[in-house]
């Protein structure tokens, strides 16, 4: 019997040390290792006779991952609940690799903890799976809120950014300011340079307007074919109308040649400005219908030009 029992637990040894999984084994009240699987060798560097007490398991954990992984692993164990964590191994070389480890608890006949066996996986290649995927999405969330011709935000990404702020403005009793730019005679821009020409003139505005106005926690987004908003919160009156007046200016200097513009021989755009400091009854569609309805009249007044509401209209002649 006594051989058999022998020959037996020599196959089970075979066995265990033959997996990719890392067997182990803790005596619970000595806090030591009773065992652990040479494969550890191979998958951290570590000697298997390193492995001599509890202490040297938690000093080989991430120090992120160490206070969290010990304390829910002793807290489970005191509670007699098998359980799994993930964490980062140190390996001898210094670099860490990602285990799970899944852990049963053994009772003795009192029913008390006696001792705590497991297996240790490598997880490496999951979690680096896990991470890339999460990146992937973290891309699509940012590619889904980004206007795909001039990479400013989309109009998706702009009515949750105005809905947002709206919240806050009226919270926080804050100005919200727009600034609602369209380019002039872009249909003649297109007829005459082609639409290839219109779509990168696009893409330069955008990037004119973003460098020359768009600050902090401020918004560019295209609002629509070649209507450009600029959501500015906390900016009053007057410093929306400088920011306007400024993208005006800029989009001058940068002289675009425009051949077939009613307006002037280069690029021009026409830009409404709106502010409202929101009070009981506002709301956030009648702020969008002044802004446009300022554009509007800067396009009838000759283009070209600016229009805030209740604001003197400086004229860019
Ligand atoms: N190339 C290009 N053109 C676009 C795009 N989106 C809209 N447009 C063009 O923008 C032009 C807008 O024309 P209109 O609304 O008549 O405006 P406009 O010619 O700029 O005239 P005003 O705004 O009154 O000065 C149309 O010809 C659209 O085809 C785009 O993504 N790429």
């Amino acid at each position: 019997m006594g051989a058999y029992l022998e020959v037996e637990s020599a196959v089970y040894k075979t066995l265990l040390e033959s997996t990719r999984a890392i067997p182990w084994k803790i005596d619970w009240a000595a806090a030591r290792f009773a065992y652990i699987g040479p494969q550890i060798e191979g998958l951290l560097g570590w000697s298997q006779a390193s492995w001599a007490t509890v202490q040297d398991w938690v000093d080989r954990i991430h120090p992120d991952d160490r206070e969290r992984v010990v304390q829910f692993c002793i807290a489970q164990s005191q509670a007699g609940v098998d359980h799994e964590a993930d964490y980062r191994a140190l390996t001898c070389e210094g670099d860490y690799v990602w285990i799970r480890d899944v852990v049963h608890v053994v009772r003795n006949e009192e029913g008390a903890v006696d001792s705590l066996v497991g297996f240790m996986f490598d997880i490496s290649e999951r979690k680096r799976a896990e991470e890339r995927m999460l990146q992937l999405q973290g891309e699509l969330t940012e590619l889904s809120f980004r206007d795909g011709l001039t990479g400013v935000a989309n109009r998706r990404r702009l009515d949750a950014f105005l809905d947002a702020e709206w919240a806050v403005a009226c919270r926080e009793r804050k100005p919200l300011s727009l600034v609602l730019a369209d380019i002039d005679c872009f249909k003649q821009y297109n007829d005459h340079y082609g639409h290839l020409a219109g779509d990168a003139c696009l893409r330069r505005v955008a990037g004119l307007l973003d460098t020359a106005a768009v600050r902090g926690l401020e918004l560019l987004g295209r609002f629509g074919g070649e209507e450009f908003l600029m959501v500015l919160p906390g900016t009053d009156a007057a410093g929306a109308l400088e920011r306007a007046t400024l993208c005006l200016a800029r989009l001058a200097e940068a002289d675009i040649p425009h051949g077939a513009s009613a307006v002037a021989g280069t690029l021009t755009a026409s830009f409404g400005v709106a502010t409202l400091l929101p009070g009981p009854g506002d709301d956030l569609l009648a702020l969008l219908e002044t802004v446009d309805r300022c554009l509007y009249r800067a396009k009838q007044q000759g283009r070209n030009q600016v229009v805030a509401s209740q604001s003197p209209l400086p004229s860019h002649a």
